[in-house]
């Protein structure tokens, strides 16, 4: 993100707030976010939290401690980038940094983990009355027919059967969310990127799994249950089906911040791809057997 970027987010004329959709919070004497370490009766959240307008978050603690000092220099905030402290050091679930107007929180690897994490970030949001909020993921992802490196701006999260819902089992039954995004701001982003050199950006749909390994089609697991060419055939399907990117936490990410009116981004970067874009050209024109293309179009450096 760029200084620009929030300068130009600032002078909108939005104005949303967060809406958490649970009539038993307002009952409630106290609410303790557990994985926070944060609660409404030992935390003056409005006062902690409430000029937030940018939350982003990642998989991994390391990451988002550098993302927020990489976001303490990029606005030029007083003190030492060094010296920002974790707000959820009292536990070691999840870590949060607040640099300006911009939180920045780890939320672990899987829609189980980072669903926990949302939930009490949405509480915290709503608890300190903050509006007009984007949400970013920030991640790692998977590629599929692109060049590695590049970065995916998510039109919307599909499931494996590339369908845009998230399922969620409530009391022993499914209930089905919505998990388009926001495709105004996706556009936004794709615009803002032409303006960075060497930063080859495209917007696609992003495939959620509930598994690196078999999930993902990949060989290398302890356990692997079909073929090389049933891989490709699934990838291929897959970017038929506009699919960009594997990753495992956008279905529920969209389909909260949907719910609770929260504008979501995610935006990761194809570490490599599953299935390279020469072995694709090269399977339209049919030049190459699929067993060639399997070897020298998978490559995990993950
Ligand atoms: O790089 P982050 O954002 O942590 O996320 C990606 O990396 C993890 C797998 O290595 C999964 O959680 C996947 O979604
Ligand atoms: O291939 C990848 C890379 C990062 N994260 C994933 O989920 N898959």
């Amino acid at each position: 993100m760029r200084s620009s970027y929030s300068q130009r987010v600032a002078s909108r004329v939005w104005s949303f707030t967060v809406q958490v959709k649970n009539p038993h919070l307002d009952t409630m004497e106290e609410d303790i976010l557990y994985h926070f370490s944060l609660g409404t009766k030992t935390h003056n959240l409005p006062e902690m939290f409430g000029d937030i307008k940018f939350v982003c978050v990642g998989g991994s603690a390391n990451r988002m401690r550098a993302f927020a000092q990489f976001i303490h220099q990029e606005l030029q905030l007083p003190g030492n980038s060094e010296e920002i402290r974790d707000i959820c050091e009292g536990t070691d679930r999840y870590c949060m940094y607040k640099v300006g107007p911009v939180l920045s929180i780890s939320h672990g690897m899987g829609v189980p983990s980072i669903s926990i994490m949302l939930h009490e970030l949405i509480k915290l949001l709503h608890h300190a009355h903050c509006r007009d909020v984007v949400l970013f993921r920030i991640g790692t992802s998977g590629g599929v027919g692109l060049a590695p490196g590049t970065v995916v701006i998510s039109s919307k999260a599909v499931d494996h059967s590339f369908h845009p819902q998230f399922e969620q089992v409530v009391l022993g039954k499914v209930i089905t969310r919505s998990t388009e995004l926001d495709e105004g701001l996706a556009n936004e982003l794709l615009q803002y990127s032409t303006e960075l050199q060497d930063l080859p950006t495209v917007i696609g749909n992003t495939m959620c799994t509930h598994d690196f390994y078999e999930g993902q089609g990949r060989l290398d697991g302890a356990l692997c249950s079909f073929s090389p060419e049933e891989k490709l055939e699934y990838l291929r399907k897959a970017h038929e089906a506009g699919v960009r990117n594997i990753e495992m936490e956008s279905t529920v990410f969209a389909a909260m911040c949907r719910v609770c009116g929260l504008k979501g981004i995610v935006l990761c970067n194809a570490l490599h791809s599953v299935w390279c874009r020469d072995v694709f050209v090269a399977l339209q024109h049919r030049r190459l057997t699929v067993g060639q293309i399997f070897t020298c179009g998978t490559t995990f450096i993950h």
